[in-house]
């Protein structure tokens, strides 16, 4: 089908913490604001609260009510907690005061309706024949909607106010009766819409029956807008964050020192949503990719300048474009008995599905496997055990540590491993170990969780600024 004339644009958390910055820049930009529909995140840190933090594991409402039990009303705190913080937030933005108290009793609504709900869900419960426990996803995805639904809100009072025919179109299924997939969610919602006269302003989070947090979990609202650029034919898809898709994070190497990424490809996209940065939800990048729509990343903070595009390309230039790090532990698997014999690995894949834990990396030999992997402390000592009770004489050892990834479309022939290696001693950093793969899109380097920081600076010196530096690739 022939792509339509309107653009789907993301808006990150960490930019609609500022989204009041970007109402004439980019929401009403040029003469004609329209042909575009937003799609936009939780504002900054809600979706934390709710759930859990994303990277600390710092449990939010989700958890503590997971956890509590009777007479535990922590997640009440918590709730409150996440009233407060919306306030707060849409009080930083809005102007008008009608507008501010709109917000507030659109929050005070919401927050609680879950409150109510999460109080009868818990009393139900009492009863045997329902467990808390089978209803606990749908939980998680009422809280989801709730910081999305929010911000949505807010963003189209603000631009109402500006004389903007703005639209708040709320897919979080908030008292709704229906049962619907995701495409049909996001059919309904914008059925009466005409984007050449209205500027929809989309909730990232979509209630559907097979559950978005469910199926694709933290990072959803990209899916949800990949599915809307895809199912409208959009002609692009375009996700704006608070810096260019760069060399480095910017807050931890100086915004001065990164380049911008300029182009790069889904592959290298994927190895840094493996390793928590999200360029874009790998699941998202899918459907654009199948629904050949063209994706951007651009900085929201400067409109005029395209950003990143990413495609399908093969680098042009060999060469590293960016250091990113996560934090990880390592669950090692030594077994003298293990070589020649099979099923250990099974066995040690399965005690991890079965208590969600997600493995970024692994290695193996003869009689030793380590698993690199993302989760909470406590999931993790829940592998261990399981994988103890199954295999006696195994010596299991669970570190906390990170890995530090060099990444690029084309590192053939570049020995990132080699000057890697050598920049980081120089630099008097301990690795603890280190791999590359065939595939010549990423080096890891295994690190102290203390020394990770520096080790990203030496390598995005090493790979980065002294390649700019001798002009060895033109800037982007
Ligand atoms: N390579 C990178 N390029 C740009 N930002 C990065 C990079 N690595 C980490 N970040 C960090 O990601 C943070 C969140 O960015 P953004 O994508 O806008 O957030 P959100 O998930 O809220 O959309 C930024 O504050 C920045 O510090
Ligand atoms: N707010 C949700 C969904 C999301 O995609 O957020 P962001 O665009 O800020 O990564 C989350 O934190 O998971």
């Amino acid at each position: 089908m022939a792509h339509g004339n309107h653009t789907v644009e993301k808006i990150g958390g960490t930019s609609m913490s500022r989204v009041n910055e970007l109402r004439d820049t980019l929401l009403i930009a040029g003469d004609d604001p329209y042909n575009r529909m937003f799609v936009v995140s939780a504002f900054g840190g809600i979706t934390n609260l709710l759930l859990e933090h994303k990277k600390s594991g710092k449990q939010g409402v989700y958890a503590l009510f997971a956890d509590s039990e009777e007479d535990d009303h922590s997640w009440m705190a918590a709730l409150k907690r996440v009233q407060d913080a919306m306030i707060e937030a849409h009080t930083g933005i809005l102007e008008h005061p009608g507008d501010v108290s709109d917000a507030t009793d659109f929050v005070r609504d919401r927050i609680e309706g879950a409150r109510s709900f999460l109080i009868d869900l818990g009393r139900l419960c009492s009863y045997g024949h329902f467990r808390l426990n089978e209803h606990m996803s749908m939980v998680r995805e009422l809280l989801s909607g709730l910081g999305e639904a929010h911000s949505a809100f807010v963003t189209a009072l603000m631009l109402k106010r500006a004389g903007v025919s703005a639209r708040f179109v709320d897919l979080s299924g908030w008292r709704d009766e229906g049962d619907c997939s995701l495409d049909e969610r996001v059919k309904q919602g914008l059925s009466d819409i005409d984007v050449s006269q209205e500027l929809p302003i989309i909730t990232g989070y979509a209630q559907c029956k097979e559950g978005l947090m469910n199926e694709y979990d933290r990072g959803y609202s990209e899916v949800t807008f990949a599915r809307i650029a895809a199912l409208t034919h959009a002609k692009e898809a375009i996700i704006h964050k608070e810096f260019h898709l760069s060399s480095a994070d910017p807050n931890l190497v100086g915004e001065e020192n990164t380049r911008k990424l300029g182009h790069t490809n889904y592959d290298v996209a994927d190895q840094l949503s493996n390793l928590g940065m999200e360029a874009i939800h790998p699941s998202a990048a899918k459907m654009l990719r199948q629904a050949d729509v063209p994706l951007r990343v651009t900085n929201a903070f400067e409109p005029d300048d395209p950003g990143t595009l990413i495609d399908d390309s093969r680098g042009d230039t060999p060469g590293v474009e960016i250091i990113t790090a996560l934090d990880v532990i390592s669950v090692e698997v030594f077994e003298q008995d293990m070589v020649g014999v099979k099923g250990y690995d099974t066995a040690i894949l399965d005690a991890m599905k079965r208590h969600k834990v997600w493995i970024v990396s692994k290695t193996s030999n003869a009689n030793t496997i380590t698993h690199y992997v993302k989760g909470s402390l406590k999931s993790v000592r829940r592998v261990e055990r399981d994988i103890a009770e199954q295999f006696p004489g195994a010596e299991i050892e669970v570190r906390t540590q990170s890995i530090v990834s060099a990444i690029g479309r084309d590192l053939r022939k570049q020995s990132v491993l080699g000057r890697g290696l050598a920049a980081l001693d120089e630099a008097g950093l301990d690795v603890i170990a280190a791999h590359a793969t065939p595939r010549n899109v990423d080096v890891q380097f295994l690190m102290p969780r203390d020394e990770a920081d520096k080790a990203i600076a030496v390598l995005h010196k090493a790979f980065v600024e002294k390649e700019e530096k001798a002009g060895f690739r033109e800037a982007a």
